[in-house]
């Protein structure tokens, strides 16, 4: 089998008209969307039932990370939006995940729930700055499995660990990928990169690409030549 709809744009604008001029060229049957900290702290929970309204399943990418019992709160929110997947940062521990998990499990249609390990912007210096040594791959293959022991139903990492934790942690568990470049795109803040086609071969569900799209020409075009790179990748 091959991947079905893996693109989720990242919407990252700074005001609703580019955002909404974008959702509207765009087709629900080819991307999702990922509405993230920016756009939301702007536009709030309305613009994302009006994406939704429009026909998208949004990834609401606000990588929450506090306490339990507010974590479990703000995932409810979440739930309650209509959102198609949220995410937690994984090491806010394994309780922060569980009292998450748990919220969401009184829904009959929960969102999924993803873990955030390492974001793609760091590399192994920057995780020696703040005071985590290792290697990313060490550190995400970590942080995967409590978040998998906790019951979530996937992780984002970039592409450059996805066959390592597909490995680990079966076929079930869902591999969102930011840090994706089709080839010659600038990487911009990212470090940890791949290519589309590169990474569902290497074992990621849904890759999550934002400039390479939003800041094209014809972020249509961009779309379907992504898709047809990503044709022929059988799923691992
Ligand atoms: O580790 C992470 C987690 C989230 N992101 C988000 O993905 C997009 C990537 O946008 P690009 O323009 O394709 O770089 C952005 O919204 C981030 O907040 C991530 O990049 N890395």
């Amino acid at each position: 089998m091959t991947h079905v709809k893996p693109i989720i744009v990242a919407l990252d604008f700074a005001t609703e008209a580019p955002a909404l001029a974008l959702a509207e060229q765009l087709d629900p049957t080819r991307c999702r969307l990922k509405v993230g900290k920016e756009l939301f702290t702007r536009l709030g929970p309305a613009f994302v039932e009006r994406l939704q309204r429009l026909g998208f399943e949004i990834f609401l990418d606000l990588k929450f990370h506090d306490i339990p019992n507010t974590v479990a709160a703000a995932c409810a929110a979440a739930a309650d939006l209509g959102v198609w997947m949220v995410n937690v940062h994984a090491s806010g521990g394994r309780a922060m995940m569980e009292a998450a998990r748990e919220r969401l499990s009184r829904y009959e249609r929960p969102p999924l729930l993803i873990g955030v390990t390492v974001l793609t912007s760091l590399d192994r210096a920057d995780l020696d700055a703040i005071g985590c040594p290792g290697e990313p791959p060490e550190r995400v293959l970590a942080l995967a499995n409590l978040a998998h022991d906790a019951g979530l139903d996937g992780i984002v990492c970039s592409p450059l660990e996805a066959a390592p934790v597909r490995a680990a942690l079966g076929s079930n568990f869902r591999l969102v990928t930011p840090g994706v470049r089709p080839a010659g795109a600038a990487h911009g803040d990212q470090k940890r990169v791949m290519t589309p086609a590169e990474a569902l071969a290497a074992g990621a569900d849904y890759l999550v690409i934002g400039r390479p799209i939003t800041q094209a020409a014809d972020p249509r075009s961009v779309i379907d030549a992504i898709n047809q790179s990503c044709m022929n990748v059988a799923e691992n």
